[in-house]
């Protein structure tokens, strides 16, 4: 019969273990119980079921290893020793050991926990409350006076018949992530004084000291458990719990629960935990030391720093005098919960990720991560500030992670370097409450950007004058239409981020960590995303990326490029360790018709990520873009314009971005001798009717830009006479348009048709679509003026209405493009309109349908993301922009400059 609870140490009064430090006994795995037939120098893995003959012999003191195995028992009577317990248990995982511990309260009690507690565990709790009417009260430990009266009303409160009675105290110390201290001794004193072990044992998680730290054991408390995922193992390459106690009911009574449920760990994890037990006091003794460094640096540097190591941290003196040491963890505040964001994202040699106690060090965002099963309202009541970060330190060199710290802290702007190369603490763009922690309202303001829906949405252009010569330094005039591009993006938890393209009939989802975020060169991952955009392409991440896409979508395929620019952009703004978020793009505009489509995505995926991800700031409903916002968006626009088209002018995106009508001139010597793009909005400008006629012959932007291009290096003087006109026809064009004057239309319609010349030959980007609408237009009246607009090659021409135009003219003017061989449809617009737009506030589209939950009667108001997916386009118009009578209101629009 296997041995029903493992025995201790199993060795006699006089073996020199007896005096063994605790180092030594880490080392030295000694158990005569289990001497191997081999003399094997480490414990074999027994990984096996099952051990044959039959119950009673020698032979057979184990028959199956849910019960018990070997090398588990060989873990646990190490454990035992190196705790100082009677008996140990090694099982699945530290939240294994929580169940296995709580199964033994009964409904209508109840389990008194600390007000700082791991998320992990507040969920278990919730589920023993939500399902074995289990009362759970929390009370902040550190308070001993509050913890002796609470203890004391709830043992009188249970005496009263049929009232929950207290069943179990759950303590841990120092707290996780606020690293508050607790006197064990005096929580155990107050709780004795009420109550008995036996009615409410006193239990502790001692997974933030480990037991080369802390043995909570000797200082009164009934029962230990640890998460050995963390310091016990170290390497972060195997899951488990282990649960200590000199309390025969209580071993008794874990045993059999543990083997009833089976959740004892395996064999191999076992022999796993035996290897990283024997490095623990070495490792441990590092990661204090590197701590104590880090901590000492971010309080020199003003953040409010805890960690126990710490002078002035409370309690510290009570800590030293129950704890050997003040461990690895350190929590910290920036007082911006943006910043943080941006400062985890910056780290290099910090992971990003949840857990704690292997060598390699991590930074975490606890209330996103390892605390975000703690609804928000209950952190800031727990005074748990949402912009709190929570360092493990590894093993690696102090320096070497004091230097990635600051560097993401400059990155992310919460140092400034001054002329000496000293460092100081940037001025939080928002700050908290004196004690760093928010009242429920304002936490839920400062939620995460990323955890929100927003939807964005940016114009589509129509270049009145220049295209293609823009590319080479000539000024383009362009203005926004009517047509837009939408984007909804709506958060999701699973680590996912999905792109869904109606327009192009695809879906397609990614998970994030799988990402190749090693090819983000840390130039890149370095910059401070906020002032900085990448100017040139990464060719590695770009060739990295292209690969990611393949296996979704072809090469040939549309949307080929679209994913490559939308994950060029996700990863240059995100991290990977988002939790994920759905991005569907709508686009009221043609696709590929020379109307902007691709700025128009370009902008709104940009917009899209620069405020999710923290970067900039959603405007309060209604209240304007800043310049200075929509020059960043600008900036990470155009850098998608160069994944989709390689060398684009910036003049779509720009129109995209600001609307209205622009003039635009990119920096080319020596037709120009700007530093930079040149933008001018064109005030006053009269409402221009205009026709937009999509031939429905598709082209290539980039292969069009590339084919002028090539005129220009076969024939430069020819296609630079061209330039020159069209710079001449820009200029003056410009001036019509804002002083208008008589015949004002006619003239302009003179230059349209003369640019149009000239982009046919030398320029060579007209089709004979193009020029059939041309012709057929002009057939109805000459009065109306019609060229090609954006790329050429197909697409879209454009067509100006001169004003006073009779309606019937109009009309004839549709009918005769329906009769064309290459026609798609007709568009009429007016010059100019606002630019990127964003809705912060996605509540006021959902619909008026709301379901009532039965039984707790909540609602839930539906905002309709499959709607947004879903609608036909005049729909989708009018739901996100209202009618001509009612307008949407909310939507945050472009400052005009
Ligand atoms: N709504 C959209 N959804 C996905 N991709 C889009 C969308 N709009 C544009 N694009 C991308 O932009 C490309 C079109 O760019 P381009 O040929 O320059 O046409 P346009 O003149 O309309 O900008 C598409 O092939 C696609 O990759
Ligand atoms: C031909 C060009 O001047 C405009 C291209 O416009 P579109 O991609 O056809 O919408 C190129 C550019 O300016 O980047």
């Amino acid at each position: 019969m296997a041995p029903l609870i493992p025995a201790g140490a199993g060795i006699g009064e006089d073996h020199p273990s007896k005096t063994w430090s605790f180092q030594t006994l880490c080392a030295t795995i000694y158990d005569p119980d289990h001497l191997d037939q081999y003399g094997s120098s480490s414990t074999p893995i027994y990984q096996c079921t099952t051990f044959k003959g039959l119950p009673g012999t020698k032979k057979t003191a184990y028959d199956y290893s849910r019960s018990s195995n070997p090398s588990r028992s060989v873990l646990q009577n190490h454990l035992s020793k190196i705790q100082g317990a009677k008996y140990s248990f090694a099982v699945s995982t530290g939240m294994a050991c929580l169940d296995i511990i709580t199964r033994s309260v009964k409904p209508n009690e109840v389990i008194l926990a600390g007000d700082d507690i791991y998320g992990g565990t507040h969920r278990l709790l919730g589920m023993l409350m939500k399902n074995n009417n289990i009362k759970v009260v929390h009370v902040d430990m550190s308070d001993q006076k509050l913890l002796a009266e609470t203890v004391r009303q709830l043992v009188e409160d249970g005496k009263q018949p049929g009232a929950p009675k207290l069943g179990m105290v759950l303590v841990e110390t120092p707290t996780n992530p606020m690293l508050k201290v607790i006197d064990i001794r005096a929580c155990v004193q107050s709780v004795r004084k009420y109550i008995s072990a036996e009615d409410a044992p006193i239990i502790m998680d001692n997974t933030m000291m480990s037991p080369a730290l802390m043995r909570p054991l000797e200082l009164g408390v009934d029962a230990v458990y640890d998460s050995a995922t963390k310091y016990l193992s170290g390497h972060h390459d195997l899951m488990a719990g282990i649960i200590a106690t000199n309390n025969d009911d209580l071993a008794q009574t874990y045993h059999f629960t543990i083997n009833s449920v089976g959740n004892a760990l395996a064999p191999f994890e076992s022999f796993l935990l035996m290897r990283g037990l024997k490095t623990l006091h070495i490792r441990l003794a590092a990661q204090q030391l590197g701590a104590q460094r880090v901590a000492e640096h971010l309080q020199g540097l003003g953040f409010k720093t805890h960690y126990p190591g710490l002078k002035g941290h409370p309690g510290r003196d009570m800590h030293f005098s129950q704890a050997k040491g003040a461990g690895a963890v350190i929590s910290f505040e920036t007082d911006d919960p943006q910043l943080s964001q941006m400062v985890v994202n910056a780290t290099r040699l910090w992971g990003v990720s949840v857990s704690f106690g292997s060598v390699n060090s991590l930074i975490s965002m606890p209330c996103l991560m390892s605390h975000a099963a703690i609804d928000p309202k209950v952190r800031a009541a727990r005074a748990l500030p949402e912009n709190l970060l929570r360092l493990c330190v590894g093993i690696e060199d102090p320096d070497d992670l004091i230097a990635d710290l600051d560097a993401a802290f400059l990155a992310a702007g919460a140092l400034h370097k001054d002329a000496n190369g000293q460092l100081t603490r940037a001025k939080p763009a928002s700050s908290t409450a004196a004690n760093g922690s928010m009242s429920a309202p304002a936490a839920a303001a400062a939620s995460p950007a990323s955890q929100q829906s927003i939807v964005v949405s940016a114009p589509g252009k129509v270049i009145l004058f220049g295209e293609h010569a823009v590319v080479h330094g000539v000024t383009a005039l362009a203005a926004s239409v009517g047509l837009r591009c939408y984007a909804l993006v709506q958060p999701r938890g699973d680590g996912k981020v999905q792109l869904e393209l109606p327009e192009l009939k695809v879906n397609h989802e990614w998970i994030i960590a799988d990402l190749p975020w090693d090819a983000v060169p840390s130039k890149v991952g370095g910059l401070n995303k906020a002032t900085e955009t990448p100017t040139e392409l990464d060719a590695r991440l770009l060739r990295r990326i292209v690969q990611t896409v393949e296996s979704k979508a072809a090469a040939a395929e549309r949307d080929h490029a679209s994913c490559v620019a939308f994950l060029y952009l996700f990863m240059t703004l995100g991290a990977k360790s988002h939790q994920g978020q759905t991005f569907t793009f709508r686009s009221l505009l043609p696709i590929s018709a020379g109307l902007g489509s691709s700025a128009a995505y370009s902008a709104c995926l940009a917009s899209a990520l620069l405020y999710t991800n923290g970067v900039i700031s959603i405007p309060s409903a209604s209240s304007p873009i800043s310049s200075a916002d929509a020059d960043l968006v600008n900036s990470y626009a155009f850098l998608s314009e160069r994944v989709l088209h390689g060398n684009p002018s910036g003049v779509d995106n720009s129109v995209a971005v600001y609307g209205g009508c622009l003039t635009f001139t990119r920096p080319s010597a020596p037709r120009n001798q700007h530093k930079s793009n040149e933008l001018k909005l064109l005030p006053n400008v009269h409402a221009k009717r205009l026709l937009l006629t999509d031939t429905g012959v598709s082209r290539d932007t980039k292969a069009l830009v590339a084919g002028v291009q090539q005129r220009l290096d076969q024939d430069p003087s020819q296609v630079n006479a061209a330039f020159d006109t069209i710079q001449k026809i820009a200029d003056e064009a410009a001036q019509l348009l804002t002083s208008g004057g008589k015949d004002a239309d006619v003239k302009l319609g003179e230059l349209m048709k003369k640019n149009h010349q000239l982009l046919a030959s030398p320029l060579g980007v007209s089709h004979p679509s193009l020029e059939e609408v041309r012709n057929a237009l002009s057939t109805v009246s000459p009065a109306l003026s019609t060229k090609l607009t954006g790329a050429g090659g197909g697409g879209c021409a454009v067509t100006l209405i001169p004003s006073g135009t009779p309606d019937n003219v109009v009309s004839e003017a549709r009918e005769s493009l329906q009769r064309l061989p290459d026609f798609s449809s007709v568009h009429e617009t007016v010059v100019g309109g606002s630019g990127l737009s964003v809705l912060g506030d996605v509540k006021v589209l959902r619909s008026a349908s709301v379901d009532v939950n039965g039984e707790t009667g909540e609602q839930t108001h539906h905002f309709e993301g499959e709607r947004f997916a879903k609608a036909g386009l005049e729909e989708l118009g009018e739901w996100l922009e209202g009618t001509e009578g009612k307008a949407r209101q909310g939507w945050s629009r472009v400052e005009q400059k």
